[in-house]
């Protein structure tokens, strides 16, 4: 378990992380997501020793990191997927941070399996990809069977097939009672991997929900209908908190009501549909619209969806 009790990180007049409280549980993965410059990697560092609060505690398992005896045995951390010696192969890096914790060679030659890297394990790091550095650093960070796991934008430079591998990694981590916690930019990604998630802003938490609520809480959905007789049906479902929208494609876009709903009002106003269709809202534009507020660097020709307009 990871417990931040009004944690706070300044950079002179910034406030990079402010009074955060959290308690991050074991038997679930936990997403920490938020726009550049929220204070997600500082408030990692934070956890593990890497960074002092300016006030507050972070602490695993009710220790503070600088606290634990053999912190490679309880946390495993990634943050910085280039941080291996470059001229070293993958397996003398693994086995040098092996050797610091008295972790043999076997755990060594098993968590190179875990990480799919067997065949570059004699390779020198220097020459990795971006993705071949991630899978280094989760063998890296597995290699004490913690039972606190870290990582840092962990997806960052993995191809589909690495990312599949590594969300099932996390889940299985998880399920046998570790307490999970990874960070990612991408919404869309954590959907399929997080079972609880905290988003971040400007150095706060703007939620800390279980996945399912935050879908049930962000995401509208709308129903979208295909007919000749526009302006009958939208007089037919008018009604307040309902909005009708036309669609590009020629369809209407209808929120405030269920399918069964726009249906029964046609039917009664005998307007013909050709198509009645519930569509789901995109997670991914509900988090763009939550954080729209605390986006400290956006591109100036960015307006995804409106989401920042
Ligand atoms: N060493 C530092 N000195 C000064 N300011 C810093 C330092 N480290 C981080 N910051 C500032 O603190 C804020 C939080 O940064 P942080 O890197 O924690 O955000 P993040 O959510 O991890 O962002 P990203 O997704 O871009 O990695 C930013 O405004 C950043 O500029």
């Amino acid at each position: 378990m990871i417990r931040a009790q009004s944690l706070t990180k300044k950079y002179g007049d910034k406030t990079a992380v402010d009074h955060l409280d959290f308690t991050i549980r074991p038997g679930k993965v936990t997403g920490f997501l938020g726009p550049n410059g929220a204070g997600k990697s500082t408030t990692m560092r934070m956890i593990v020793g890497l960074d002092a609060p300016t006030a507050g505690t972070a602490e695993v398992d009710g220790r503070a990191y600088r606290d634990l005896a053999a912190p490679l045995r309880e946390v495993g951390v990634l943050l910085d997927a280039r941080a291996a010696h470059k001229q070293r192969t993958a397996y003398k890096h693994l086995l040098a941070l092996a050797a610091t914790h008295g972790i043999g060679k076997r755990r060594v030659h098993e968590v190179i399996g875990l990480a799919g890297l067997e065949s570059v394990a004699d390779k020198r790091v220097g020459g990795f990809s971006l993705g071949m550095g991630q899978r280094l650093g989760i063998a890296g960070a597995l290699l004490g069977d913690p039972g606190t796991i870290i990582l840092d934008e962990p997806v960052n430079g993995l191809d589909p097939e690495g990312i599949i591998w590594i969300r099932t990694l996390l889940k299985g981590l998880a399920a046998e009672g570790r307490t999970v916690l990874l960070s990612s930019h991408l919404m869309g990604e954590m959907a399929q991997t997080a079972d609880h998630l905290i988003v971040m802003g400007r150095g706060s938490i703007l939620i800390d929900e279980p996945l399912d609520q935050v879908m049930a809480d962000a995401t509208t959905s709308a129903v979208r209908v295909r007919t000749r007789e526009a302006d009958r049906l939208t007089s037919a479902v008018a009604a307040p908190g309902v909005t009708v929208a036309n669609h590009p494609d020629g369809s209407l876009e209808i929120t405030g009501r269920t399918a069964e709903q726009v249906a029964d009002a046609a039917a009664a106003a005998g307007v013909v549909l050709y198509e009645v269709t519930t569509v789901a809202g995109s997670l991914e534009d509900a988090y763009l619209a939550l954080t729209s507020g605390a986006v400290e660097y956006r591109s100036a020709s960015t307006t995804p969806n409106g989401a920042f307009a």
